[in-house]
């Protein structure tokens, strides 16, 4: 990313969300997203996925130019390099848990069987049974299952223990951990919870809207050497 700037409105009502913002990833990087609530730490991820569009500067992943690409492209983009995690879960109610990792695995261009990506979130045998029958943090590992299933070069994790208690919030963490280093996926994880920065590579934390500091914890921690 480079000098990207994003103003929401126009005018006495315009909301300058990033200001000027430069930041290389690596691949295969674990970053965690720190920053007060309105720092602009969506607005970045949201645009790093294609979902949005910065007002000016430029993102590149790879050889694709996001800030040029057409809606079709950033839309293959989306499709073919980016899975989302959310806080919520956004699951299909009415389809199981295989159903739903598998409408993924429908359009992607090269999937991992679901079978695979299930077992990689621990839950191949909860496989046939509906979002309303599994708990918050199963909900969300299979969510993190359709994120993956189609091979994604980067993860982009948007307050994903957010509605979740300790324990689960740390089981879905060591789920987001073991993506990043047995399958190599580039993961960038949003986070209100300081302690959760121990898991990462590096620590980027915004402050109205552009990049206060960079820091490189001194070692990697494992989810289960958290706490908070
Ligand atoms: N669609 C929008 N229209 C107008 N302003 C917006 C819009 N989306 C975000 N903003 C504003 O941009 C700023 C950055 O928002 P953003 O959601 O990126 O922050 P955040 O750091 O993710 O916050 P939180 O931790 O509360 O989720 C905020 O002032 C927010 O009100």
């Amino acid at each position: 990313m480079r000098d990207l700037c994003k103003t929401y409105g126009a005018g006495d009502t315009a909301v300058r969300a990033l200001r000027h913002v430069d930041l290389d990833v690596a691949s295969g990087e674990f970053i965690v997203l720190l920053g007060a609530s309105g720092s602009g730490k969506s607005t970045l991820l949201n645009i790093l996925g294609g979902l949005d569009r910065p007002t000016s500067g430029e993102v590149r992943f790879l050889d694709h130019r996001l800030t040029d690409a057409s809606d079709d492209d950033l839309t293959r983009y989306r499709r073919e390099h980016v899975g989302f995690v959310f806080q919520f879960y956004n699951l299909i109610p009415s389809l199981t848990v295989r159903e739903n990792v598998a409408l993924v695995t429908d359009i992607a261009s090269d999937p991992m069987p679901v079978d695979q990506a299930l077992a990689l979130v621990a839950l191949a045998p909860r496989r046939d049974h509906f979002p309303a029958q599994l708990s918050g943090g199963e909900q969300q590992r299979v969510a993190i299952a359709r994120a993956i299933v189609k091979r994604p070069q980067l993860l982009l994790c948007d307050e994903p223990t957010g509605a979740l208690d300790y324990v689960t919030g740390k089981l879905v963490l060591e789920v987001i951990a073991r993506i990043n280093s047995e399958l190599g996926t580039t993961a960038i994880v949003i986070t209100h919870n300081a302690a959760i920065a121990g898991m990462a590579d590096r620590v980027v934390r915004l402050a109205d809207g552009a990049i206060a500091s960079i820091e490189v914890p001194p070692r990697r921690l494992t989810p289960a050497e958290l706490s908070w």
